[in-house]
């Protein structure tokens, strides 16, 4: 029952205005929608359809040969992990790696001497119920660097690993008056700063700035109103972010995307300088349409379908759940604060809070975009003598500072509002799978066998070369039991 026992009033004020938000979208606008969605992402080949017993699923309109392209999905909605923020600059909106070979150097090094590092990130799985792990959808073998098991963002200070590089070298990599040899080959775009002043985020292009600050950003950056009580807020929400999941962050943006959506709706509708107190039918009208997009996601609470950890005994399932619900409260609580908007009152409600969160936990797929960093050390490598070793003169005492992780790719987790429709197959079809030329953060997916039209298509999230019952069990975390042509083979007679 909506409202009931919950902590949070707004969920009985606005229990009609909930409902509403979270009822099914029905068949026609998922078709209108997702046939927009299609046509918009210039991928031919696709529909969405909805059916009661699977709910939204891809289907190919024509045949995909093995390894052909399916689809390139850009986020709906995506973070950067904290802890990775020390590892890769990259642009907040887009996910591409900005500045340069020398930056991402330097300030990674420079970073590391300062002891700004992802300790916790790199240690065990989740110490309950502080550390909630977030499932995803398995990204295949090659594209798959961050799994559930340490999706953790919190920066946190540890003993520094220093190097030998003398801070003046880092600090002249990272302001460009020390160059390394044939980076030219290895441009990134420059950075363009958040135009509210905050110094969080960063960007590839005026572009991208722009659309971050009009679609999420301007009202969750700590750049502006300095000594604001909700500046302040907004600064404390993040730590607890960074400090428990970073799905938080998610769900934030997905609340500022759907005010300045409803904004926009209402600048359009009325006159600027039209006021209303209450929140009124024809606002409403407006809220639902800004929570469109979001709407279609597969949603479900986030404390009723979060993965009972393996070391949380079942007999304190019932304990473990309530946590995570107090765990969001207090999240939601810290956001109100900082970005309460009185007219979009009911997605600050707990109920709306949990099924956002649960969109992420079972939707979400890993943000992976490789490092220029990696190339760039492979390119050096591979030059024939006497070149190769000039350069390393240069590269050698940074390589051997960067250690193991001289590779780190930029990771995350997104919401990518068409490859989520995709249902899963232990025998799947397609797969997530990043080429050399996809540089950003959007969502790529081949196909791995030939697909016929009529076809549906299938990913697979979780590792599909375990035995049936490892399978199942993965999969019941998604809450369904998989009856693939694959699984009714293996099932056990
Ligand atoms: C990423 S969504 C996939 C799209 C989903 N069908 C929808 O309607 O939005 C993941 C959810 O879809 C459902 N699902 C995915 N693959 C399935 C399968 N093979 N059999 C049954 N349900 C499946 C599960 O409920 C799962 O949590």
């Amino acid at each position: 029952m909506l409202g009931s026992s919950s902590p949070c009033p707004l969920d009985t004020e606005f229990s009609h205005q909930i409902a509403a938000l979270l009822s099914p979208p029905s068949p026609e606008s998922i078709k209108d929608y997702y046939d927009d969605l299609v046509e918009t992402r210039k991928c031919p080949g696709l529909r969405v359809k909805f059916s009661k017993e699977s709910g939204k699923a891809i289907y190919a309109t024509k045949r995909f040969e093995e390894g052909e392209f399916v689809l390139k999905d850009p986020v709906l909605v995506a973070t950067q992990h904290s802890a990775n923020k020390v590892d890769c600059l990259v642009c907040s909106y887009c996910f591409r790696f900005i500045g340069s070979i020398e930056l991402q150097i330097g300030r990674k090094l420079y970073l590391q001497d300062l002891g700004l590092c992802d300790k916790e990130c790199k240690e065990t799985t989740s110490s309950f119920p502080e550390k909630v792990c977030t499932r995803e959808l398995h990204d295949v073998k090659n594209n798959s660097i961050c799994n559930g098991s340490n999706d953790i963002g919190s920066s946190t200070f540890r003993n520094s690993k220093s190097n030998s590089i003398p801070t003046e070298v880092l600090q002249s990599l990272m302001n460009g008056t020390l160059s390394l040899p044939h980076t030219g080959l290895f441009a990134l775009p420059s950075v363009f700063d958040c135009p509210g002043g905050c110094k969080e985020e960063h960007y590839c292009s005026k572009t991208c700035a722009d659309s971050d600050w009009e679609s999420f950003h301007s009202i969750l950056c700590t750049g502006r109103n300095e000594e604001s009580a909700q500046r302040d807020a907004m600064l404390k929400f993040i730590e607890h972010a960074n400090g428990t999941n970073d799905i938080f962050i998610l769900a934030a943006k997905v609340i500022s995307h759907t005010i300045l959506k409803f904004r926009k709706l209402k600048r359009l509708r009325f006159k600027e300088n039209e006021k209303r107190a209450k929140l009124d039918e024809m606002d409403f009208s407006l809220l639902l349409e800004a929570w469109k997009s979001i709407s279609m996601g597969f949603k479900k609470r986030w404390w009723d379908c979060v993965a009972l950890p393996g070391d949380v005994d079942p007999s304190d399932e019932a304990s473990f759940r309530m946590q995570i619900k107090d765990l969001a409260f207090t999240s939601l609580q810290i956001l109100k604060e900082a970005i309460f908007e009185d007219e979009c009152a009911p997605l600050f409600s707990l109920e709306i809070y949990g099924h956002i969160i649960g969109m992420f936990e079972l939707n979400n797929l890993d943000l992976v975009v490789a490092s220029p960093v990696e190339d760039y050390f492979i390119y050096i490598d591979d030059l024939p003598s006497p070149e190769k070793e000039e350069a390393e003169e240069l590269t050698r005492p940074l390589l051997e500072s960067l250690g193991d992780e001289y590779s780190v790719c930029c990771q995350g987790t997104a919401f990518y509002p068409l490859q989520s429709c995709m249902n899963h197959s232990c025998r799947p079809n397609a797969k997530a799978f990043k080429r050399d030329e996809d540089k950003d953060g959007e969502a790529v997916i081949i196909a791995v066998q030939p697909i016929c039209k009529g076809e549906e298509i299938t990913i697979s999230y979780i590792d599909e070369d375990l035995p049936y019952g490892e399978r199942q069990a993965l999969l019941a975390d998604y809450g369904f039991r998989c009856m693939c042509p694959r699984c009714l083979e293996e099932m056990p007679k």
